[in-house]
């Protein structure tokens, strides 16, 4: 099977250095300069204090993107508007794998016809254009936004270290995974501190307690203990870990801020819920990252 993957960032390079010998892999940069890089030194996988290089085909995204029998697009969020008008093919069945909710609605009013939606629960540090840290062990939540979970073709396969889950509801999947970075990411982003800190810091606990009531009202959550032990859990689980929104404020780099917490925002506005919270820390981040 000929699989194609949008994007040699963290999540791309991780993807293509496991799914690679597996299948054939095509690597989409942006750029020429990584394409030739990869191409030379290879793609280095580096995990549990081992390294190894794996072969992969690497091509610029301006050359043009070939038919394949699987596409992921593991871009942010913000990028998605250049790079999906440059499939051409609206046959190609698309693994969408962004963070947040707001590609949802780019997806609605595409003529693209066979979609999966990913949730990455993995952990991912590209270090440079050829290598790849793979910092947190998970598994890839797939469920069908059109087309049938049953066809999806990796579960047909398993990958050590790289399992794919399926999951029936695509909006409650990413939802979930909605919470737990717009609880987490925005917080440590605006504070400074590792993940572990939200929770055993008391203060910045209160804080994180008071911002899970907001949400949960906007929307009206019922097993909010559940649901809040569970993003304890990931904090706890993450304690040393700087959040993604964290590192993209120390690099000066764009947020997936819009897609997260400004999609909470246009939530509770339709649903006329109380946001003014959300609203404060999204205007923090906009404020740090301009
Ligand atoms: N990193 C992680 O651990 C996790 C990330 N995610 C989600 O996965 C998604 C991707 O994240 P991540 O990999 O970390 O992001 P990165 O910023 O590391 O990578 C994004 C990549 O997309 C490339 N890109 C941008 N525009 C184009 C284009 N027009 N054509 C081809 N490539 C392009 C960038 O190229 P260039 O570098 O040349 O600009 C970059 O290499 C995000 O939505 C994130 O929230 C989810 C779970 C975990
Ligand atoms: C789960 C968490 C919060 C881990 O840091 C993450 O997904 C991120 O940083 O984007």
């Amino acid at each position: 099977m000929d699989i194609g993957i949008i994007g040699g960032g963290s999540i791309g390079l991780l993807f293509a250095a496991y799914l690679q010998g597996v299948y054939e892999i095509t690597l989409y940069t942006r750029t020429k300069k990584q394409a030739d890089e990869l191409m030379q030194l290879g793609l280095t996988l580096k995990s549990d204090g081992l390294s190894k290089i794996k072969k992969v085909k690497v091509v610029p995204i301006f050359e043009g993107i070939a038919k394949h029998d699987l596409l992921f697009i593991a871009v942010k969020q913000y990028h998605l508007h250049e790079v999906i008008p440059l499939i051409q093919d609206p046959e190609i069945p698309l693994v969408f794998l962004q963070n947040g909710y707001s590609h949802i609605k780019m997806i609605k009013q595409s003529a693209l016809q066979e979609i999966y939606i990913g949730v990455v629960e993995h952990g991912a540090l590209k270090h440079d254009n050829t290598t790849v840290e793979h910092t947190g062990l998970g598994v890839t939540r797939i469920a069908a936004y059109s087309g049938k979970l049953k066809d999806f073709p990796l579960f047909q396969r398993e990958i050590s270290m790289f399992p794919f889950k399926a999951e029936k509801d695509f909006q409650e999947m990413l939802l979930n995974k909605l919470l737990v970075n717009a609880m987490i990411n925005p917080l440590t982003a605006i504070l400074k501190v590792e993940n572990g800190e939200l929770i055993n810091n008391p203060h910045f606990y209160l804080l994180f307690k008071k911002y899970f009531e907001e949400i949960s009202n906007i929307f009206e959550i019922e097993n909010r203990e559940q649901v809040i032990d569970h993003i304890e859990q990931i904090c706890l689980a993450t304690s040393k870990n700087r959040s993604s929104m964290l590192k993209d404020i120390e690099l000066g780099r764009k947020t997936e801020i819009d897609a997260i917490t400004g999609y909470i925002m246009e939530s509770a506005i339709e649903r006329k819920k109380p946001y003014e919270m959300t609203a404060i820390i999204y205007s923090l981040v906009k404020g740090m990252e301009s």
